[in-house]
């Protein structure tokens, strides 16, 4: 089997006596797209940042590429994005590309230039004129310039209005698509993954409660769906069952029971997955 671009064994961080990820084992392969979803405190931004190597992890081990990380040095070939997109607001657009080229040993300078012109950004605006999208983009390229094997993005689009949101995700896919980079990129909003992620991480309370690839787990479950007065005729034990007045929803994993009078089985789509599986883990959600 080929390197895997991430393998974590029971990686966890504990900030005091809580722990913001705990037993995270993954292997995940060379020129994904990894979906990380998880509600507010779930431990999304420490695996981040224990794969940037901006945190030191309290127990396991992390490898990227083959290489471990090293917690504190810059971690060669990964190129960071978070939400705030750091930039120096004073400087001109230009200049800001010049500083990220000296600051970089590995630097496209072509790809940054020619991202921003086709973008239509001015080169001489000041960052902080930019507009939110503008600074985004601009963010991005700086990532991409660095030619990372692993392009780590903490909700890059969180602040951004959903025209700017579509845009950034449409430039990160086409950077995609030119350089078979790995991308990890974190979001609340699960649709807005959907249709970019070829794998799947969710996590729970510092710990993963699901994680592969989203064909394989998109065709390993099945929603079931039907009138809440006959849910205790469904045979089985669903993942989680989702309760809204007179129609209830089944997950199953597997193959699903033989289905009661009233109830249909359809597809799951990748919110279907997130949800039930981020509720399993939640009691007074499980009830039907
Ligand atoms: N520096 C810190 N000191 C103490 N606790 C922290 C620190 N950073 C994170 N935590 C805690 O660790 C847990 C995981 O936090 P983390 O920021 O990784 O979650 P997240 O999924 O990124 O959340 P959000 O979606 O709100 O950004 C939370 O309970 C958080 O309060």
């Amino acid at each position: 089997m080929s390197t895997p671009a991430i393998a974590a064994r029971t990686l966890g961080r504990r900030y005091g006596r809580a722990w913001g990820l705990r037993d995270c084992t993954l292997d995940i392969g060379a020129g994904r797209v990894v979906g990380l979803v998880g509600p507010n405190g779930a431990g999304k931004s420490t695996l981040l940042n224990l794969l940037t190597g901006l945190l030191r992890p309290t127990t396991g081990e992390l490898e990227l590429f083959g290489r471990p990380v090293r917690p504190g040095e810059p971690a060669d070939g990964v190129a960071y994005l978070d939400q705030r997109h750091a930039l120096y607001e004073s400087f001109r657009v230009r200049e800001m590309l010049e500083a990220a080229r000296r600051l970089n040993r590995r630097w496209d300078h072509r790809v940054a230039l020619d991202r921003v012109r086709e973008l239509g950004i001015p080169l001489e605006r000041r960052v902080g004129e930019l507009s939110g999208g503008q600074r985004a983009q601009v963010a991005l390229s700086v990532a991409l310039a660095r030619r990372p094997q692993l392009l780590v993005l903490d909700e890059p689009v969180a602040s951004l209005d959903p025209l700017a949101r579509r845009d950034l995700m449409g430039s990160l896919m086409a950077a995609k698509a030119e350089d078979d980079c790995t991308v990890v990129l974190s979001s609340h909003v699960v649709s807005e993954l959907e249709r970019l992620c070829d794998y799947l991480v969710v996590l729970d309370h510092g710990r993963v409660v699901l994680s592969g690839d989203v064909d394989e787990l998109m065709a390993a479950h099945v929603l079931l769906t039907g009138p809440s007065s006959t849910v205790d005729e469904v045979r089985g034990v669903p993942v989680s069952a989702d309760r809204r007045g007179t129609v209830t929803a089944l997950l199953f994993r597997g193959t699903p029971p033989p289905l009661p009078p009233g109830w249909r089985a359809g597809p799951v789509s990748l919110e279907d997955l997130v949800l039930h599986h981020l509720a399993a883990g939640r009691p007074t959600e499980v009830a039907a």
